[in-house]
């Protein structure tokens, strides 16, 4: 497990200076290590470029994620390839990529449950989505079926919205007994979408995750829900905002999704709604970079020291300083806020937007994840005298967010290729110092 915050070796954990001889011949001795897992309906994104005649044609509602029948699917594969109009075939999926990017990002283990091919060719999707995903990402869990993944055919427009039609295969086949109890409950995390709920016909997807949402509950895993996208929501606010009340600890959104489930345009505001039915939120908000909102027990809140920002909620920021907490866990919560502007202001020519969400959450996992790690290997650290769900403080994370974000933006793929830099080039020597 790496560091998540400041990326240097000395702050790699202090745990690993154990002699690795007696690792050996004492197993008991080894680290103990924390995984996450993420349900997905496993697709490959297939993406060109498009204009709005195009997505007339094919009677695709533009910025939605779509499911399209196989008539559609073959005709629109067809003029694709005809024309040559795709630009990459890559593994994706809004869980299956932050799955990868926390793997990545974290250089350890998470789980990653949805189904695959039982026969896979060289070549076919099945097998590309494979190639694509990070050795760190457990495929071990996957449930075979007989026949193909999803694919999601990735639309983007001159102005660069994306279209997303998804042609399903059997990828929302994943049955509830396929769910392994014990994976869930010793995780950190269960990562889920919205998309999940969204299936038909003999899909058993929504149950087999709806169990899943069941053994983290009963253990007190954080379920972490990320929308996905405002159209889905948007079909029924009120059943999202009780299932997230009753089900969810953590939630991802942007400001489009925020707006949809709290009727909050301000990002801000939407996130604040949300803490009344989860513990932890993250709203990014594109350009404007990110906002987070969490719980901190008034006796270990801690007061920024950046300057006070203004905003729908005066001086908003004012304990980012402070680590997150269950609102169950504080005798006296309080809320935190913070906001952090795009790294760097944003890249100079953005290649790709597609993901960027998906990679902010996974710093956040990675962090909530590094809590859990510390906590199970330095149980005794006064660091967990405070019963807090993250390892940094919010103002911390939402900076590491948009820096994992940032370099989605300057690739291609919603997927990172490499970690981080150690060492940013563009940081002065002093922020390595403190
Ligand atoms: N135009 C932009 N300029 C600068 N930074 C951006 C821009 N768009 C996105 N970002 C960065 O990426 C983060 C996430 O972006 P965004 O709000 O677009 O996520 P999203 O809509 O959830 O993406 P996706 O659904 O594709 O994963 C932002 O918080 C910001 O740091
Ligand atoms: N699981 C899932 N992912 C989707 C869907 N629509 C778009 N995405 C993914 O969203 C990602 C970007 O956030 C892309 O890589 C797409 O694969 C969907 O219906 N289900």
């Amino acid at each position: 497990m790496k560091f998540p915050g400041r990326r240097r070796h000395k702050h790699y954990f202090p745990v690993e200076d154990k002699d690795p001889l007696t690792n050996q011949i004492n197993p008991e001795s080894r680290l103990k290590r924390s995984y996450i897992v993420g349900i997905d309906q496993i697709v490959v994104d297939i993406e060109a470029k498009v204009d709005q005649a195009f997505l007339d044609e094919f009677g695709l509602q533009r910025g939605m994620s779509q499911v399209i029948d196989s008539d559609v699917t073959n005709a629109l594969y067809d003029r694709l390839k005809l024309n040559d109009m795709v630009d990459y075939e890559f593994a994706g999926g809004t869980v299956g990529n932050t799955m990868h990017n926390y793997s990545v990002l974290a250089d350890d283990r998470s789980v990653l449950l949805g189904v695959m091919s039982e026969n896979i060719k060289i070549g076919s999707y099945a097998y590309r989505f494979l190639c694509n995903t990070s050795s760190r990402v457990d495929l071990n869990y996957l449930q075979p079926v007989d026949g193909p993944i999803g694919r999601c055919f990735t639309l983007i427009d001159e102005s660069g919205e994306r279209t997303f039609a998804i042609s399903a295969g059997l990828m929302n086949h994943l049955r509830p007994e396929s769910i392994d109890k014990n994976l869930i409950q010793e995780s950190s995390a269960l990562v889920i979408s919205a998309y999940l709920m969204r299936t038909q016909g003999n899909e058993t997807m929504t149950e087999a995750t709806m169990q899943a949402v069941k053994y983290a509950n009963e253990a007190g895993v954080p379920v972490v829900l990320t929308l996905g996208t405002k159209f889905l929501i948007e079909q029924d606010p009120t059943w999202w905002a009780n299932f997230v009340n009753d089900h969810v600890d953590i939630l991802a959104m942007n400001e489009e999704e925020g707006l949809a489930i709290t009727g909050f345009e301000d990002p801000l505001l939407a996130a604040d709604k949300a803490l009344e039915w989860v513990d932890f939120v993250i709203c990014t908000a594109g350009e404007k970079g990110m906002f987070m909102a969490g719980y901190v027990d008034d006796q270990h809140k801690r007061a920024t020291e950046y300057p006070l920002l203004p905003g729908a909620i005066a001086d908003f920021n004012r304990y980012e300083f402070s680590r997150a907490m269950r609102k169950q866990d504080c005798q006296q919560p309080v809320r935190a806020y913070s906001h952090t502007a795009p790294f760097m202001g944003g890249p100079d020519s953005i290649k790709n937007t597609n993901g960027a969400g998906d990679c902010a959450l996974a710093a956040v996992l990675h962090d909530i994840s590094a809590n859990e790690y510390h906590k199970l290997n330095v149980p005794n650290s006064a660091k967990h005298g405070q019963q807090a769900i993250t390892y940094s403080s919010l103002a911390q994370i939402s900076k590491y967010a948009n820096r994992a974000s940032y370099e989605v933006l300057v690739q291609h793929s919603p997927r990172l290729t490499r970690g981080l830099p150690e060492r940013e080039d563009c940081l002065e020597q002093a922020y390595w110092e403190q």
